[in-house]
C-alpha cells in the first residue's frame, strides 16, 4: 500500500481523548487506515511507509473546516473597517465588488486557500461569483470545498435577478464532483431579505431537484429579521420552513437572532447552522445563542466570514471567539467550552456541509492538521484540547494533510507557490482600489 505515516504525535480523538498515536493514511485512497500505537500501525499496514510526517511534540487533528466564507473577499481585507453590515455592504463592499473580474475572484481564492492550508483548514464552504475560477484555486491548492454562487435578486431588473439564480442552480449542477470529487456544491441564495420570494421558491425548488442542499445567510441582524416579521407576520425560519428551505444537508450562516420557536425548526429539521462570531462581533451585528443551539440538538459549526469583515481566514481564531462569545451571551462561564469549540470546527464542520472528515480513526477521510505544541504560549500541557481552544493559533500548524495528500510540510506550502500568490493577491487588490476609487 502506497502509505503516509504521522508518527510519533499524540492524537486527538473523535471522542476527545487525546492519545499517544501514530497515524496511517492510504494515499491512494485518501482514508485513514489505521490508528494506534506503532506496533499496532505495524501490524495494520506494515513497516514500509512511502512517506512520514514527523509528530513529535505535536498534536495530530482533524484538518478544521471554516464552513461559511467569501474566500476572494481577501482581497478586500482591510477595505473597509468599523461599519455595520447593511452599510458596510452598501457604501463600501458591493461597489468594490463590481469591479472584481474572474482573475480577480482566482488571485483571491488562491490567497484565501494558501492562508487557510496555513492554518489547518482542509475544508470550506463558500459563497461568491465566478465559482469555475474559486474551483480552480482549489482543486490545484489541493483542498475540499462546497461551492456556491452567491444570489442577490433585490435592486435587479426581472430578468438580471432571474440570470443570476439561474447561473446559481448551473454552478451547482455542473462544479457538483469536481477535482476528484474533493469539490462538492449548494444553491446559494444570499438571504431571505436580499432574494425575492417568488425566486427562492423556485431556487430552492429545483436544489431539492437536483438534489443539491441550500446555504444562506439567516437571521444575521434585527435589521434583517424586522422586515420579515412586519411583512409576512412569521419569524424567518418560519419563512424558510415554508420555502422548504431546511432540512437535514441545508446550512445556514450566523442564525444570530433566532428565537426558542426558530432554534425547535432547525433542530426538528437537521438544519445545520454556521456561528460566525467575529464577523458578528466586528459588524456588531449581536450573540448568537450557541450554548441553545447546542443544548437543542442543532448541529454548530464554525465560519470566518469573509476577509473584510474578521479579518483573517484563521480558525483557530474562531474556536477561541466561539468559546468567549458563548459564555458572555448566555452569561455563563461554563458555556461552550473548549471541547464543544473543537468540536464544532472539526465534526460540526464537516456534518453542516456534509463533506467527508472531522474525525481521526480508521476509515474516515485522511484531512488532518498537525499542530506543534512546542512553543513558550503553549507551555505547559496540562490540557491539549484547551490549548486547541484558548493559545494556539493558525502559525502553530506544522503539516496539513487534505485527501491523504501533503499540502503544508514543515510549515512549506507544496501545492502553491506562495511568494507569486501572495504577489499576484496583492497586485489584483490594489488594481482593483483603484478602480472603485480613480484617484
Ligand atoms: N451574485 C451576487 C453576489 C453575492 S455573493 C455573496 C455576498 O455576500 C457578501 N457578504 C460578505 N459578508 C457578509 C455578511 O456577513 N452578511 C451578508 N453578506 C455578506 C459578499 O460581500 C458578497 O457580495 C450579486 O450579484 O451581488
Ligand atoms: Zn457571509
Amino acid at each position: 500500500m502506497n502509505y503516509l505515516r504521522v508518527s510519533g504525535g499524540r492524537v486527538l480523538r473523535p471522542d476527545g481523548r487525546v492519545e499517544r498515536a501514530d497515524v496511517a493514511v492510504d494515499r491512494d485512497e485518501g482514508t485513514i487506515r489505521a490508528v494506534g500505537s506503532p506496533d499496532e500501525v505495524d501490524e495494520a499496514v506494515g513497516e514500509g511507509a512511502a512517506e512520514t510526517l514527523d509528530a513529535s511534540g505535536s498534536l495530530v487533528i482533524p484538518g478544521l473546516v471554516n464552513a461559511h466564507t467569501h474566500v476572494a473577499m481577501t482581497l478586500l481585507r482591510g477595505y473597509a473597517d468599523d461599519k455595520p453590515l447593511d452599510p458596510w455592504l452598501r457604501e463600501d463592499i458591493w461597489p468594490a465588488e463590481a469591479e472584481l473580474t474572474p482573475a480577480d475572484v482566482e488571485a483571491g481564492a488562491e490567497l484565501g486557500a494558501l492562508e487557510m492550508i496555513r492554518s489547518g483548514t482542509t475544508a470550506f464552504a463558500d459563497m461568491y461569483f465566478a465559482m469555475e475560477r474559486v474551483a480552480d484555486a482549489v482543486d490545484r491548492a489541493g483542498l475540499r470545498a462546497r461551492l456556491g454562487h452567491g444570489v442577490v435578486t433585490v435592486g435587479k431588473g426581472d430578468a438580471d435577478a432571474r440570470a443570476d439564480v439561474e447561473e446559481s442552480l448551473a454552478v451547482a449542477r455542473e462544479l457538483d464532483g469536481a477535482a476528484d470529487g474533493r469539490i462538492r456544491t449548494a444553491f446559494m441564495p444570499h438571504s431571505l431579505t436580499t432574494v425575492g420570494e417568488a425566486f427562492l421558491r423556485e431556487g430552492v425548488a429545483e436544489a431539492r431537484e437536483a438534489g443539491v442542499p441550500v446555504h444562506l445567510h439567516a437571521n444575521e441582524t434585527t435589521d434583517e429579521v424586522a422586515p420579515i416579521v412586519d411583512e409576512r407576520g412569521e419569524r424567518p425560519m418560519a419563512y424558510a420552513d415554508d420555502l422548504d428551505a431546511l432540512g437535514p444537508d441545508d446550512f445556514f450562516a450566523h442564525g444570530v437572532h433566532v428565537d426558542d420557536s426558530e432554534i425547535d425548526r432547525l433542530a426538528g429539521s437537521g438544519t445545520a447552522v454556521v456561528h460566525c462570531p467575529a464577523s458578528n462581533m466586528k459588524l456588531a451585528s449581536g450573540m448568537a445563542p450557541v450554548q441553545r443551539l447546542r443544548e437543542a440538538g442543532v448541529t454548530v459549526a464554525l465560519g470566518t466570514d469573509g476577509a473584510a469583515s474578521n479579518n483573517d481566514l484563521d480558525v483557530f481564531d474562531e474556536m477561541r471567539d466561539a468559546a468567549m462569545l458563548g459564555k458572555l451571551a448566555a452569561d455563563d462561564a461554563s458555556a461552550v467550552p473548549a471541547g464543544a469549540v473543537v468540536e464544532m470546527a472539526t465534526r460540526g464542520g464537516a456534518d453542516a456541509l456534509g463533506l467527508p472528515g472531522g474525525r481521526i480513526e480508521a476509515g474516515a477521510a485522511a484531512d488532518l492538521a498537525v499542530v506543534d505544541l512546542d512553543a513558550p504560549h503553549l507551555t505547559p500541557v496540562h490540557d491539549p484540547v484547551s490549548h486547541l481552544a484558548y493559545a494556539a493559533g493558525g502559525s502553530d500548524v506544522r503539516h496539513t494533510v487534505c485527501d491523504g495528500r501533503i499540502l503544508m510540510r514543515d510549515r512549506e506550502v507544496l501545492t502553491l507557490d506562495a511568494e507569486a500568490v501572495q504577489e499576484r493577491a496583492a497586485d489584483a487588490a490594489s488594481d482593483l482600489v483603484d478602480r472603485v476609487e480613480p484617484a
